[in-house]
C-alpha cells in the first residue's frame, strides 16, 4: 500500500483507560442469512427472513439471486432490523446474458455457481480483485463432471467463469476436494434437492476445511424437508424434493460477536451480547470453550443474553479447526501470557487473503511473535507496541487489529471500512464499547 493511501485510510484504534463494560446488539449471521436467501430462491413458495443481515455479503447475495429471477423485496422494520421477502426464481425462465458480482463473498463465489446451473441463462461470475485469487476450482469441476457446460476467462479454477445453465440438472455422483474450503461441498448440498435425482457427494481424501459449515448445511436443509443420509463419513446422499417455504428469524452472528467478547477478553472488562441462542449451528458458539480455557468467566443468563467477564491474565490456547474465528483468535492469542498453536487452518490462505501470511506480518509488525505452521500459527507472548496494522482488504483482519489496539496504544488499522464486509456498523459499534468503560466508572 503507498503511503498516500496509508495517510488516507489509517483508523486510530480506540484504546480506553479503562475496561469496557457494555452490551452489544451483534448484527445478524451471514452463513445463515446467504444459506437462507439461497434456499428461499430454491423453495415451493415465498418465504420471509426476519433480523437479515445488511452487510455487503448479503447485498451480494441479494444481488445474485436477483440475477437468476428471484423476487427479493427489503423491508425495514419499525425496530432498525431487516426484514427479506423471497420468491422463489422460476427456473424456467430464460434470464439471458447475466454478468453476477460476487464481491469478495465465498458464500456468493461459491453457492451460486450451482444455482445457475439449474437456471436457465448464461452467467458470468467475477468479484474483487483478490476474489479473482480464491480456489473456484472444485465446484467448478464438480459442475463440469455433472455435464453444466462452463468457460472459465482467466487462470484455470479462479474466476471469472461463466456457467451456462439450461433450466434443469440430472444430478449423479460426484467426488468433491474440500480441503481449500468446505464452501465447495455445501454449495452443491443446498442445490441437490433440486435436482431430477438427487445428488451423491463424496469428500475426496484429504482434510475437509471447516468440517462444522457443512454441518450447519445439513441442518438448515433438513430442517426444510430435504432428506439427507450419509452413506460413510465423507459422503451426503441428497434426494430430489421440494425445499420447504419458510419464516424464520437470524441468529446474530456469533462469530462476529468474537471481536466484543474479545474486547473485554483484553481489557478485563465485561462484555453482554443479547440473543445468544441456546442451540445453534453456528461455529461461533465455540467461543463459550475457547474464551473459558483461556480465562474468561461467562454466564449465559435465562433471557439469552451471554455475559463474559475478562480475566486479569489470559493463558494461551492450543486449538484446532477454528476456521472463521482464528483472526479474531490470533489477535487474543498475541495478548496472552502463553504461547497458542492454533492449527487445522491451512486453508485460511485462501479465505479473503492469505490470513496466516497476514496475521503473522502484522502481529510481528507490532513487536509481536508469531509463526507461520504449514497449518496454522504459533503464537508466543510478546510486548506489543503501536504502529500500523494492515488488513488486505479482510475484515477479520481489521477487527483482528481494532483488537490488538484495545490493548496497546497507537495502533492504527488502515481501511477499517472493510468490516463492511458482514458488519458495516463495527468502526461505530467499536467505539461505544471502547468508551462503555470511562461511562460506568
Ligand atoms: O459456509 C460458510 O458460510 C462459510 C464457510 C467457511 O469457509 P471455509 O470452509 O472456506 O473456511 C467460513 O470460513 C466462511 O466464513 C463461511
Ligand atoms: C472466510 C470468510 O468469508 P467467506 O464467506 O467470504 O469465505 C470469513 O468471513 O471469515
Amino acid at each position: 500500500m503507498s503511503t498516500q493511501e496509508t495517510l488516507d485510510t489509517a483508523w486510530d484504534a480506540p484504546h480506553p483507560e479503562l475496561p469496557v463494560d457494555g452490551t452489544v446488539i451483534v448484527p445478524a449471521s451471514k452463513s445463515l442469512t446467504n444459506r437462507y436467501l439461497l434456499l428461499a430462491a430454491l423453495a415451493e413458495g415465498p418465504s420471509r427472513i426476519s433480523n437479515a443481515l445488511a452487510s455487503r455479503d448479503s447485498d451480494l447475495m441479494i444481488g445474485a439471486l436477483r440475477a437468476l429471477g428471484t423476487g427479493i423485496e427489503t423491508r425495514q422494520v419499525a425496530d432498525g432490523t431487516l426484514e427479506l421477502l423471497i420468491t422463489p426464481m422460476d427456473l424456467g425462465a430464460d434470464m439471458g446474458r447475466v454478468d453476477i458480482d460476487c464481491g469478495l463473498a465465498g458464500t456468493v463465489m461459491r453457492f451460486v455457481p450451482p444455482l445457475a446451473a439449474l437456471a436457465r441463462g448464461s452467467f458470468t461470475f467475477d468479484g474483487d480483485p483478490h476474489a479473482r485469487l480464491r480456489p473456484m476450482a472444485p465446484v467448478l469441476n464438480a459442475l463440469s463432471d455433472l455435464g453444466v457446460p462452463l468457460a472459465e476467462h482467466g487462470e484455470p479454477g479462479l474466476l471469472p467463469a461463466t456457467v451456462t445453465g439450461t433450466g434443469s440438472l440430472a444430478g449423479g455422483r460426484i467426488t468433491v476436494d474440500a480441503s481449500g474450503s468446505s464452501q465447495f461441498i455445501s454449495a452443491l448440498l443446498l442445490v441437490a434437492a433440486r435436482t431430477e435425482h438427487g445428488l451423491e457427494i463424496t469428500a475426496a481424501a484429504g482434510r475437509i476445511a471447516s468440517p462444522d459449515h457443512i454441518e450447519m448445511t445439513v441442518a438448515t436443509l433438513r430442517e426444510l424437508g430435504v432428506v439427507i443420509t450419509r452413506p460413510d463419513e465423507r459422503s451426503w446422499k441428497v434426494e430430489p424434493g421440494n425445499i420447504s417455504a419458510f419464516e424464520r428469524t437470524m441468529e446474530p452472528d456469533l462469530s462476529n460477536a468474537g471481536p466484543f467478547l474479545a474486547a473485554a477478553m483484553v481489557t478485563g472488562g465485561t462484555v453482554r451480547v443479547p440473543h445468544w441462542p441456546t442451540s445453534t449451528t453456528q461455529v461461533g458458539d465455540q467461543w463459550r470453550t475457547i474464551l473459558t480455557r483461556m480465562g474468561a468467566s461467562i454466564t449465559h443468563h435465562a433471557d439469552g443474553t451471554l455475559e463474559l467477564t475478562g480475566p486479569a491474565e489470559i493463558s494461551g490456547i492450543d486449538y484446532a479447526d477454528a476456521s472463521e474465528l482464528a483472526p479474531t483468535l490470533a489477535a487474543i492469542c498475541a495478548l496472552a501470557t502463553g504461547p497458542s498453536r492454533l492449527t487445522g487452518i491451512a486453508h485460511l490462505r485462501g479465505h479473503e487473503t492469505d490470513r496466516l501470511a497476514a496475521l503473522v506480518t502484522e502481529i510481528n509488525n507490532l513487536g509481536g511473535s508469531a509463526t507461520e505452521l504449514a497449518d496454522g500459527l504459533l503464537i508466543e507472548p510478546a510486548p506489543l507496541h503501536g504502529g500500523e496494522f494492515a488488513t488486505y482488504a479482510d475484515h477479520r483482519m481489521a477487527t483482528a487489529g481494532a483488537i490488538i489496539g484495545l490493548a496497546v496504544p497507537g495502533v492504527k488499522v488502515l481501511d477499517i471500512g472493510t468490516t463492511a464486509k458482514t458488519m458495516p456498523d463495527f468502526p461505530e459499534l467499536w467505539t461505544t464499547l471502547a468508551a462503555s468503560g470511562k461511562a460506568a466508572h
